[in-house]
């Protein structure tokens, strides 16, 4: 469970008395999330998302999602919108940290995604890319291959902890993506962590897509292989799913389409995003606060990713 701060229901009420968004019915803290904390509340006049930014969250970045969020979501993309308060404030304090109220939508998040749902979860990826042209926001990924190496530094001795090797294991692929990462590949704003738990449905239909806090600009097709990695695996990481990995960059070639480069880069591309998510996963594992109400996630189904990435063949990738 992510709350990491915890606010009482009066301070809640309390804060909800700047906008039009009425009185407070119940406030429950959601398990989903290990990033923020957040809160499902029940009002006078409906349901929203209350955030309290957290951890990586910079509040000097949270402009850049709330114009993102605007961008996307007058082209059309079922993305969830910051409410402003009665002065036209959408960025607050509460509790000693930024916090936003935001526009709850429906849905749920799959866990063993269908084909046909990844297929959709593709689309929505490509329609939020097309959506996303002309925004002018710009954000560095902090997560990128120097950011990699940081995250790796941090951990250090103690990969060692999490599994016998792991830490030699993360420098020999460091040192592999460092002579072989595609960084000439067109550039974009991309969501960067659009696992199912971001991804609300209805049946096979995307209802929303959620949870912009790692969104930036950097290669485009990077996107792809992020949402690849985390739809088509066995949670655990033990089995690919080459149905589901056929469906979702059909999805995404057909809204949006992948070049002959970003084809012959994606491998190198998906090898990145397992080891983004084993280092971030690692780093947490080692650094979560033993009173957080947090379930921490499991590094070890990202090496079990990567180990698949560094020895497929580039085109069962593509679906091919
Ligand atoms: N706008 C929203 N509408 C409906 N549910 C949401 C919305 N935002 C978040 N949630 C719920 O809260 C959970 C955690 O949100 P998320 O943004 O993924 O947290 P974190 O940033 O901590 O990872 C989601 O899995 C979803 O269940
Ligand atoms: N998707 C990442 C962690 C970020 O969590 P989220 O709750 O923001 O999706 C992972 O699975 O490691």
């Amino acid at each position: 469970m992510a709350v990491y701060t915890h606010v009482p229901a009066e301070e809640i009420d309390a804060f909800l008395t700047r906008y039009d968004a009425g009185r407070l019915v119940s406030a429950k803290g959601i398990a989903e999330g290990v990033e923020n904390s957040n809160y499902l509340l029940e009002t006078t006049n409906g349901r929203y998302i209350l955030t309290l930014y957290e951890k990586r969250v910079d509040e000097a970045d949270l402009p850049f999602f709330i114009d993102l969020l605007d961008h996307l979501g007058e082209r059309g993309c079922l993305v969830p919108r910051f409410i402003p308060d009665r002065t036209g404030k959408r960025l607050q304090q509460l509790s000693g940290r930024p916090a936003c109220l935001i526009e709850f939508l429906t849905g749920i998040s799959v866990t063993e995604p269908t084909p046909a749902q990844a297929k959709a979860a593709g689309a929505a990826l490509g329609q939020m890319h097309r959506a996303a042209e002309g925004f002018s926001g710009q954000r560095r990924n902090a997560l990128d291959l120097p950011g990699w190496h940081d995250l790796a530094g941090k951990c250090g001795d103690h990969f060692d902890e999490i599994a016998p090797g792991l830490g030699d294991r993360v420098a020999q692929e460091l040192a592999w993506l460092d002579a072989h990462w595609p960084s000439d590949l067109p550039r974009a704003v991309i969501h960067a962590d659009l696992f199912p738990d971001n991804v609300l449905m209805l049946g096979d239909q995307v209802t929303g897509l959620i949870d912009f806090y790692f969104s930036c600009t950097d290669i485009r097709a990077y996107d792809l292989a992020v949402t690849q990695s985390a739809w088509c695996f066995s949670n655990d990481g033990s089995a690919w799913h080459a149905d589901r990995a056929a469906a979702l960059v059909q999805g995404y070639v057909e809204s949006f389409g992948l070049s002959d480069a970003e084809r012959r880069g994606f491998q190198a591309l998906c090898r990145g995003a397992a080891l983004r998510f084993l280092l971030t996963r690692a780093y947490d594992w080692i650094n979560t606060p033993a009173d957080a109400l947090v379930t921490r996630k499991d590094p070890l189904a990202f090496l079990r990713r990567l180990d698949f990435y560094a020895s497929a063949s580039p085109a069962e990738l593509l679906g091919a």
